[in-house]
């Protein structure tokens, strides 16, 4: 037997326990909780057969069993680790590769931070009114492709498309030279609805099972020309990544804050008692160097105003659905999501080290990574996503049409 020591500065205390999907050399994907810098094998450490649940390559059956058994869960593994523990169920983080958290199911990616909508409105949009009028009204989204969400450490290959500059007579085809970062939250549902239902904004703890930090890759020559009027496909569907730890939802309660003051109020099916608003810090690295620290904070529409309105026309959502906050863009130029704000399309060079730098080059790095506070009174922590981008493939360019 043995106890696990939680460094003290440790992101990971007793009040965070991250759910995640990890395997070991010698033994395939299961269920693991972080505690400091270990993992426990849950449905080894826990042995009850309720506990079979955690021995899947995904955390999807576990959440859709509901909000009493994930609350049970939680107390259970909190004594679990709290006390003397089998050390044939404990690893070190390092010596574990952490997977796919969810079969992620349908995303959906908003739009729900008014800084970076009014940034990009300025951008894409210049001469007209940066917020279009349905803003302030809804939570703006679009339909993702889950297929082509990854986790941390994956690496993403530059995606090759149609882009045409504004002074130019025709698209060309060839790899995005404006690729791009999205720096947000996803929450993740863990029990759906079926279809003619619809969850209210203080149902949102009943179905949403716990949040990851995601990155929206956008490629912006492509989006730039393919969206109108439909909105963001190729530009944005060849990877989404996520951090690989799933901090519950219950993990939240000490970062739970209002939403900056919406007006015009919006419709009553938007309104609700419970406070969804989030105090999380989110911080962006270029190649390790820090070049934003976005605040969820500042975020106009809540993630339980984003469930209800996808909802709210009787759609269904299910078992790992995902849904992305949009970018996070503080009202602070530091604190902006993207490299297209923060370079304000390519005019502002963003020194990374030493250099200046525009859009996302090939072998560069990006990594973003968040905290919130815990009840134990000090932070804790989502862990990071990710990436390196390499170079286009080869041979994705139709035979006779030249690359430019
Ligand atoms: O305003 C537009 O046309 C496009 C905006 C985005 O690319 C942003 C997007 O994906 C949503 C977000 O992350 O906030
Ligand atoms: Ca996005
Ligand atoms: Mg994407």
């Amino acid at each position: 037997m043995t106890v696990i020591s939680i460094p003290a500065d440790s992101l990971f205390g007793i009040d965070n326990l991250p759910y995640g999907v990890f395997s070991t050399a010698d033994e395939g994907r299961r269920v693991g909780v972080r505690v400091g810098d270990s993992v426990v094998d849950l449905a080894k450490a826990l042995g009850d057969p309720e506990a079979a649940v955690f021995a899947q390559p995904t955390l999807n059956p576990f959440m859709a069993q509901g909000r009493d058994r994930w609350v049970a869960a939680r107390a259970q593994i909190t004594e679990l680790v709290s006390g003397e523990i089998d050390e044939e169920s404990v690893f070190a983080v390092d010596d574990v590769t952490m997977h796919l958290p969810i079969t992620v199911a349908d995303y959906v990616d908003f739009y729900a931070s008014e800084n970076h909508a009014t940034n990009l409105g300025k951008l894409l949009r210049p001469g007209s009114a940066p917020l279009m009028p349905n803003w302030k009204h809804l939570p703006v989204g679009y339909h993702g492709r889950s297929s082509t969400v990854v986790v941390s450490g994956t690496d993403i290959v530059r995606p090759c498309g149609q882009r045409k500059a504004p002074t130019a007579a025709a698209p060309t085809f060839g790899p995005s030279v404006r690729l791009d970062i999205e720096a947000e939250m996803g929450f993740i549902v863990g029990v759906g609805s079926s279809m003619g239902s619809s969850i209210t904004t203080d149902q949102f703890a009943e179905h949403c099972f716990g949040a990851v930090v995601l990155n929206d890759w956008s490629a912006r020559d492509i989006q730039a020309w393919e969206y109108v009027p439909l909105g963001p496909n190729l530009g944005k569907s060849f990877a989404t990544s996520i951090s690989p730890w799933v901090v519950p939802l219950q993990a939240l309660e000490a970062a739970r804050i209002d939403t900056p003051v919406q007006d015009p109020t919006p419709l009553p099916y938007l309104r609700g008692e419970e406070k969804w608003g989030l105090d999380i810090d989110l911080e962006v690295e270029w190649n390790g160097d820090v070049v934003s620290r976005p605040p969820y904070g500042q975020m106009y529409w809540s993630p339980a105003q984003m469930l209800a309105h996808i909802t709210v026309n009787g759609a269904a959502v299910s078992t790992g659905d995902l849904l992305g906050s949009g970018t996070v863009s503080g009202a602070r130029k530091d604190q902006w999501g993207a490299f297209i704000e923060l370079t304000w399309n390519g005019a502002e060079p963003v020194v990374v080290d030493g250099e200046p730098r525009m859009f996302i080059e090939d072998g560069d790095e990006i990594s973003i990574s968040a905290t919130a506070p815990g009840s134990g009174g000090g932070r804790i922590g989502f862990g990071e996503v990710r990436a390196r981008v390499l170079p286009a493939a080869g041979g994705t360019q139709p035979p006779g049409h030249a690359r430019a």
